[in-house]
């Protein structure tokens, strides 16, 4: 697995790097970066970029820049998405383009597909885009939340083959290294287990959002679709080197021989869960649809088209798909309703889910 082999990556960029003491946008850093997109495109790799920094760049403007406050955090990241983009263009003698997204465009299937487009379109003209959730509208309920988890998202929805994430430390290590000096850097990951989620504890910065184990869930993500994902030290110019040389600089999860179609990723890792049917504890086991008489109960509000989890007694998470029924009529039917031949109407509706539309989950082995 080598950079050589890349058609297009998407890099994931943190605060750290871009706003280190919080007091605006430092080039100190993003020089590497910079020139390592550039030397990548020179080698015909299309390049997307995920920046966070626009809080940090934004803090200094704010009398108590308060990040615990949501309305300062959000006004921050509205301040700062100005400077953390300009930074950026300055380097380049290539135009960029700056999209902002929350959880809430790319969960919605027609969205998803419309940012997919603008994508490709702005790739096939040469043009870089930069990528950040758009924090300034984002609530609790709508956001994606970190951009780790944002870039293998972006990077799922391009179709990219690799992701990069730039980090304060040289990769994924067997403890929390700024706090164990004994920890050990793993080089290879080739199934993400409970176990290295375990290895894991939160940021250490004073900027960062998710620590190591966003990373983790990011490069699940990414994997899963067939994207080679790294994680590598953004503050070391010799890092970016090995990358273009074909080296692996830092930790390295590799993709799955047999990835998700694009669809099942989305359903998998994008798609919200709009409500719950549970099933028996064994359920599921033909994994091809579900018919409405191995329903035992329906939990939440959701339309028809709608994607919800479907669970089972114990609480295990089994599949996503998407319901072909509303909440409201699942209800109706699955509860003995008085006088009403639910057996009947149940045999009349077809499945409640298609086989088509389903996702099942992996259970995480330990
Ligand atoms: N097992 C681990 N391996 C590496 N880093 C870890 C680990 N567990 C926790 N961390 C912490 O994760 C931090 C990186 O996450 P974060 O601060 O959110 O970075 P960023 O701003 O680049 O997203 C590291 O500085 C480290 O303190
Ligand atoms: N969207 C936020 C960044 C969120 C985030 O994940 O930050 P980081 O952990 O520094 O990558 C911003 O622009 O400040």
């Amino acid at each position: 697995m080598s950079l050589t082999n890349t058609k297009r990556l998407v890099i994931k960029v943190g605060s750290a790097l871009i706003a280190p003491q919080q007091d605006g946008c430092k080039a100190r850093y993003l020089l590497n970066i910079a020139q390592f997109i550039v030397r990548a495109r020179a080698q015909g790799v299309e390049v997307l970029l995920v920046s966070s920094g626009s809080v940090a760049a934004g803090a200094h403007h704010f009398k108590n820049p308060d990040r615990s406050n949501i309305a300062i955090k959000k006004a921050m990241a509205a301040a700062g998405q100005m400077e953390m983009m300009s930074t950026w263009d300055r380097f380049f003698d290539f135009p960029s383009a700056q999209l902002l997204m929350t959880h809430a465009d790319l969960r919605d299937k027609e969205r998803y597909e419309s940012i997919r487009q603008t994508l490709f379109s702005l790739l096939d003209e040469g043009i870089l885009p930069i990528i950040n959730e758009n924090d300034a509208v984002t609530t609790e309920h709508l956001k994606v939340g970190d951009n780790d988890n944002l870039s293998a998202m972006v990077a799922a929805a391009a179709d990219a083959d690799t992701l990069i994430i730039c980090s304060d430390v040289d990769g994924l290590y067997d403890q929390n290294p700024k706090t164990n000096p004994d920890a050990k850097l793993i080089k290879e990951v080739n199934t993400i287990t409970s176990a290295i989620y375990d290895m894991t504890g939160g940021p250490n910065s004073a900027v960062g959002t998710g620590g190591m184990r966003t990373k983790l869930e990011a490069a699940e993500k990414a994997t899963s679709h067939g994207i080679a994902t790294y994680i590598i030290n953004g503050f070391d110019e010799s890092t970016f080197n090995a990358l273009l040389d074909g080296d692996n600089p830092g930790t390295l999860f590799t993709p799955f021989k047999n990835p998700m179609e694009e669809a099942q990723h989305w359903m998998t890792h994008t798609a919200a869960e709009h409500g719950e049917l549970v099933v028996e504890s064994e359920g599921l086991q033909n994994s091809e649809e579900l018919n409405c008489e191995e329903i035992l109960s329906v939990e939440g509000e959701f339309s028809a088209g709608e994607t919800v989890l479907i669970k089972n007694t114990k609480g295990e998470r089994l599949a996503k798909a998407s319901s072909n029924y509303s909440s409201c009529l699942l209800n109706f039917i699955t509860q003995n309703t008085d006088g009403i031949n639910t057996s009947q109407m149940q045999n009349s509706i077809g499945p409640i889910i298609s086989k088509n539309d389903i996702a099942v989950l992996e259970r995480k082995q330990s």
